[in-house]
């Protein structure tokens, strides 16, 4: 089975550039002023205009208004929209609607509990993204470089097409997909040198990792 990457948080050119030859299916640009990985929907548009149409642009959001996601979604030319933040089943349901993409849903995880009750989202979101649940009081829902017990996706039933992120880097991304059997691993501090700043040899080494899984 392929097992799809994702590259998030780009901001530069030269680290796109390397995720997409390094063969990422998507790559993806966050929208939310507190991240260090912030960026405009203008410097989004700049940066996906060197992307080919096979590779996926997805927007991450965290609780974000109409307007800021339709206007950024057109702007930056994105494909799906990723939502981090406390997004009901419902808001979900109407950011698809509004844009017309494709949506995915970060989920947080601790316990088993946290995947089971992700399936209220099935018939709202086109995918579910796992992501370690942040600590109490944390700045960033995500992007944290922490890890969830990917043991609890061993043997999952999905409802609908789904993910793993979280804490993954070039070394650990191949026992993550072996554990979970997942068809998407998502990555943003785990290819950096420090937070917002991508690695290019970073960038390389863990896509080379996922497609030798
Ligand atoms: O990367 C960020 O700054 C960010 C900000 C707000 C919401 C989500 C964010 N990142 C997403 O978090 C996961 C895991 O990241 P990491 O690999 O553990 O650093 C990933 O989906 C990022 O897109």
């Amino acid at each position: 089975m392929t097992t799809h990457a994702k590259i998030c948080g780009l901001s530069e050119p030269a680290t796109l550039d390397a995720a997409v030859r390094g063969g990422a299916s998507y790559v993806g640009f966050v929208f939310f002023s507190k991240s260090p990985r912030n960026v405009t929907g203008e410097q989004a548009a700049m940066l996906a205009s060197r992307v080919a149409d096979h590779v996926g642009r997805v927007g991450v959001f965290v609780d974000p208004d109409d307007a800021q996601v339709k206007e950024t979604a057109a702007a930056a030319r994105l494909t799906a929209i990723q939502l981090h933040g406390d997004e009901s089943p419902a808001r979900v349901a109407a950011i698809k609607a509004l844009t017309g993409l494709d949506v995915w849903k970060a989920v947080p995880v601790r316990t088993a509990a946290d995947i089971a009750d992700a399936r209220a989202y099935a018939g709202a979101a086109d995918l579910l993204l796992f992501d370690a649940k942040p600590p109490k009081g944390a700045d960033l829902p995500g992007g944290l470089g922490l890890r969830f017990d990917w043991r609890l996706l061993s043997g999952y039933r999905a409802p609908l097409r789904w993910g793993v992120s979280g804490g993954l880097d070039a070394a650990n991304v191949r026992e993550a997909i072996g554990v979970t059997a997942t068809g998407l691993v998502d990555v943003s501090s785990g290819v950096e040198d420090r937070p917002g700043v991508k690695s290019m040899a970073k960038i390389e080494a863990f896509l080379k990792a996922v497609s030798k899984a």
